[in-house]
């Protein structure tokens, strides 16, 4: 399907605008009144400049508070719509957009809307234009969409029919199927937004919070289809306000956008992903020094060097660990996941614009294809044979706990969950990234406070079940506006009996334990009934429907600190109650 993208949903000049749309691959663009009223370029400079990057102007938008108005008021409305057309004519725009009014001059009588939009028409059709009509989920009178059509239904003109929103539909819960009442050729666009589920004024909600479809909650895919039912033929475009696009780069907001439209593409044709990670093969950090400590007090062992390259493998029960002495501070790198098709999912990855990295790799190497995540983490698609690149690391160094808990055996179990810092700009583009590339099924959004601004986290995940192994699990949080360029990462271990591991770290290596307030477990006491060694032990604790979670924290070694997690029952979070005493705690440490 054609692809189209209004102006405003990306920074920049109109130019630039226009050249960021082009570079990502769209066919055309919805110009927005205001990016074209601050451009000092003339209508045909515009047009010119479009038609030279290969984008057609295939709506001009918005045309307010147009109907049902008195008649002094249509005359003067009337000859404002000659002055957009005559500027159409030269932008060469054949669409506009008019959306229903807001005013408090609007009157409600449908029979005197429909009548002052059918004149709109008459006079549109004589310069050649066509009318979209579209219900704004705050109109005065008119802010259903049905109740939109209904209007264009009863003016009956061929240029006039009527524009869908996926926002103003989905934000109001209406309930898109009726969708396919509306002949297909009387949609004359549909414009795509997805949101996060807020509850607030929806004027602000569609003004600030809009994004891609796949970032937020609403099923923007499953309203296309009903469009698509219906026989609507037109483009697919992306119409987002949203604060976060208007700073970031332009480049890369179009780009994503094009991904979110071949994403929602290949959910209508019913494409299910063609690999979705079944657990964690690895986690690699940067490491100068620090970490193999940490890693031998958590108890586990250096069983594999690299050949070729600056990296060792650690390993505790099904848990693997990657250090790579290449030179940067402790920080996580890279991610294996385990993929029971690791071409298909780089192919997959392709097809959504995320190229396969280029590496350099022996030939006797396996060959693990990765690709970089929005923050610049590298995700491998591995199926077992990477280990074989790995030596033995000499005599096994055992860490040193009772027998039978060897490397095998040992408390820990696996890679619970890798939290992954997103810079500000790109947490959206991380969030479709990790849902569309990696088939990854995004849950709620939560918000956390800590001691100087407010996180945004959201866990994405492939897991069935409650244990490690049967799936990964990712959790993205969002970094402050201003906090540090290099934002913390940790990777979560799982454990079959976290109290016997923290007695044995609490006893050999309480620096390396992150301090919990007395005040935390005095409150935990007053709510649950928990057994009182956590408090001197700094195991948090949270519950659900499904079980309990017992986890703590190790302090952070340059960007990166551990997690230690025991899930008991089917309990399916990740501590979010808790992590506002974990952020406090951490900052306290950055005095
Ligand atoms: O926020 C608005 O006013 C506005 C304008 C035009 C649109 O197409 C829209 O969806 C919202
Ligand atoms: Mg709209």
């Amino acid at each position: 399907m054609r692809k189209t993208i209004a102006t405003v949903s990306v920074s920049g000049t109109l130019t630039e605008k226009l050249e960021a749309i082009a570079a990502a691959g769209f066919d055309g663009v919805e110009i927005f009144e205001n990016d074209l009223l601050v451009c000092p370029l003339p209508p045909e400079e515009i047009r010119a400049r479009a038609a030279d990057l290969g984008l057609g102007i295939d709506l001009y938008q918005p045309f307010r508070d147009f109907e049902a108005v008195p008649a002094d008021l249509l005359e003067r409305n009337l000859r404002r719509a000659e002055h957009k057309f005559r500027l159409m004519e030269r932008l060469g725009a054949g669409l506009l957009l008019v959306c229903s009014n807001v005013s408090p001059d609007a009157i409600g009588d449908d029979e005197l809307a429909a009548g002052q939009l059918r004149l709109l028409a008459e006079r549109a059709a004589e310069h050649g234009i066509r009318i979209a009509y579209e219900a704004l989920a705050w109109g005065r009178h008119v802010n259903e969409y049905l109740h939109a059509w209904r209007l264009v239904h009863l003016a009956d003109h061929p240029n006039l029919g009527t524009c869908l929103d996926s926002f103003h539909i989905l934000s109001r819960g209406s309930d898109p199927i009726g969708i396919e009442a509306v002949p297909g050729e009387k949609i004359f666009f549909l414009q795509l937004a997805d949101a996060p589920r807020l509850a607030m004024d929806v004027l602000q909600w569609s003004r600030h919070h809009r994004c891609f479809p796949g970032q937020g909650n609403f099923d923007v895919a499953g309203l296309v289809r009903h469009a698509l039912n219906a026989g609507y033929a037109g483009p697919l475009s992306l119409e987002v306000f949203n604060d976060v696009f208007r700073q970031a780069a332009a480049e890369r907001t179009a780009l994503d956008g094009m991904r979110s439209l071949i994403a929602l593409e290949q959910d209508l044709a019913g494409v299910a992903h063609p690999a979705v990670p079944t657990g964690f093969a690895f986690a690699e950090l940067a490491d100068t020094g620090p970490l193999g400590g940490v890693l031998t007090a958590l108890g586990f062992a250096r069983t594999g060097r690299h050949p070729t390259k600056p990296v060792e493998l650690w390993e505790q029960g099904g848990a693997r660990l990657l250090l790579n002495s290449t030179g940067a501070d402790p920080a996580l790198i890279a991610i294996g996941l385990d993929s029971p098709d690791p071409g298909a999912a780089a192919k997959h990855a392709e097809t959504l614009l995320s190229p396969v990295l280029p590496r350099e790799r022996a030939v006797e190497e396996a060959k693990l294809e990765a690709v970089a995540a929005p923050d610049g983490t590298e995700i491998f698609f591995c199926d077992a044979s990477w280990l074989g690149d790995f030596n033995p690391a000499g005599p096994v160094e055992e860490p040193d706990e009772g027998p039978g808990e060897g490397r095998s055996e040992g408390p820990i179990t696996g890679i619970d969950h890798v939290a992954l810092t997103q810079p500000w700009h790109y947490f959206g583009e991380a969030e479709l990234f990790y849902r569309s590339v990696l088939g990854l099924r995004p849950q709620e959004s939560v918000e956390l406070p800590d001691p100087y601004g407010l996180l945004r986290s959201r866990a994405m995940s492939s897991v069935h079940g409650s244990g490690t192994g049967d799936g990964v699990r990712m959790v993205l949080n969002l970094a402050r506006v201003g906090a540090a360029d290099v934002p913390w990462q940790h990777v979560a271990v799982a454990c079959r009996d976290i109290v016997t591991v923290a007695r044995r770290l609490r006893r050999d290596h309480p620096e390396l334990l992150l301090p919990i307030p007395g005040n935390y477990y005095d409150d935990l006491e007053a709510r649950q009934d928990v057994d009182p060694e956590l408090r001197s032990l700094g195991i948090l604790y949270d519950r659900d429907d499904h079980g309990e979670f017992l986890h703590l924290y190790t302090v952070t070694v340059g960007r990166v600190f551990f997690e230690l997690v025991q899930r008991i029952g089917g309990y399916q979070g990740y501590g979010a109650v808790n992590a506002p005493i974990r952020l406090a705690v951490q900052h306290a440490g950055d005095d």
